[in-house]
């Protein structure tokens, strides 16, 4: 009396017949793309078939060009091993510029040591660290190659001047020192961390990011300066992108340029008695409408911590911290952090 053996039942006839359609479709898509690719291409030129096959896969879900064919850089639209190895070879020095005054300065040790851990890493890296509190800079292991300068300025009792003050000390700082010493500049904001990496991708001769508050909205929300007395002025029908005042880059001589023309225009306002909405960044704005960047960076590269990730957001790679803004600005806010969305 043995038990009758287990049957194993076969797979329904449906999923057989689904499995050899989609074999089938495949290997139609291969024998396309040996014999109707352009045999006359060099290899190198990336027209493989397993790069075609790597290209449905790509980003579909972001525009990662601008309207003037610059690059916009998300992640999933460039290989950081490709870019390194084209960069690498240049010896390029980087220079970092960054503001601690007053409290500030407390942001400085997490700035340093991410930057460290995740920006140009395997480049030669200058940081310049203007404060007005030198003893207070905190002292951070840099890596061979990497070097940091303190630049003793003056404190104020406005953030927004100090803010805007900016232009004019990193644009006087090229003259006298960064154009001898750097190839590209990036000035950052100093309350904010990195969390993975920015590199070489990010080069270019003017280089932009896009505010994380307006990647996802339309022109008419852009917090531009509205009013036609402040020489930041931008009408309903014109702008690109909004982008944040926290990162400028491009080439020395490049971003020497932007800093003198954004610093002019500020202090002729100043002159009249008006600051720009969002002071020396609706400046930056302008020029960026009048003088297109040759790259965007996507908001991958100025996100802000209290803001809810989304989809397109794969990686976030330097991020604004959470900060209590009565607690270390010199004045209170004179309004909520309205660019800051
Ligand atoms: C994410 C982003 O795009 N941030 C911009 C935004 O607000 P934020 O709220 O980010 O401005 P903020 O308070 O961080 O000031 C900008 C920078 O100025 C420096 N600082 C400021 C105050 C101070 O007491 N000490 C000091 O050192 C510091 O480097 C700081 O990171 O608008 C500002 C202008 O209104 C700037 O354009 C910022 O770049
Ligand atoms: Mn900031």
């Amino acid at each position: 009396t043995t038990s009758p053996a287990p049957t194993i039942s076969p797979p329904p006839r449906t999923t057989i017949t689904t499995i050899s359609y989609l074999l089938l479709v495949l290997l139609l898509l291969l024998l396309l793309n040996t014999y109707l690719s352009p045999q006359t291409l060099p290899q190198n030129t990336g027209s493989g078939w397993y790069e075609d096959l790597l290209g449905f896969f790509r980003r579909t879900d972001v525009v990662s060009v601008t309207p003037w064919l610059a690059p916009i850089v998300w992640e999933g639209t460039f290989d950081p091993v490709l870019i390194d190895n084209i960069y690498k070879p240049m010896n390029l020095t980087i220079a970092t510029t960054v503001f601690a005054v007053g409290k500030y300065v407390s942001f400085l040790k997490d700035f340093l040591e991410t930057a460290e851990k995740h920006f140009m890493i395997n480049f030669r890296v200058r940081y310049y660290v203007f404060t007005d509190r030198p003893n207070e800079v905190p002292s951070v292991n840099l890596s061979g190659g990497r070097h940091l300068t303190v630049i003793s300025i003056p404190g104020s009792n406005r953030w927004q001047e100090i803010s805007a003050q900016r232009m004019k000390i990193i644009h006087n700082t090229i003259e006298t020192q960064i154009r001898k010493e750097a190839d590209y500049i990036f000035c950052l904001d100093v309350d904010s961390k990195f969390h993975f990496r920015w590199g070489a991708e990010s080069l270019g001769r003017l280089v932009s990011v896009i505010h994380p508050g307006y990647y996802d909205t339309t022109r008419n929300n852009f917090p531009y300066e509205r009013r036609p007395a402040s020489k930041a002025f931008m009408s309903m029908d014109q702008g690109d992108y909004y982008y944040g005042g926290a990162v400028i880059g491009g080439l020395v001589e490049d971003v020497y340029i932007l800093t003198k023309e954004c610093q002019k225009r500020f202090e002729e306002d100043a002159k009249n008695s008006i600051e720009a909405a969002w002071q020396e960044e609706s400046h930056l704005n302008r020029y960026l409408y009048y003088n297109k960047p040759s790259k965007v960076l996507s908001p991958e590269y100025l996100w802000q911590d209290f803001k809810a990730r989304t989809k397109k957001v794969k990686v976030i790679r330097f991020s604004g911290v959470i900060k209590n803004y009565a607690a270390v600005r010199p004045n209170a806010p004179s309004k909520p952090v309205s660019a800051s969305v």
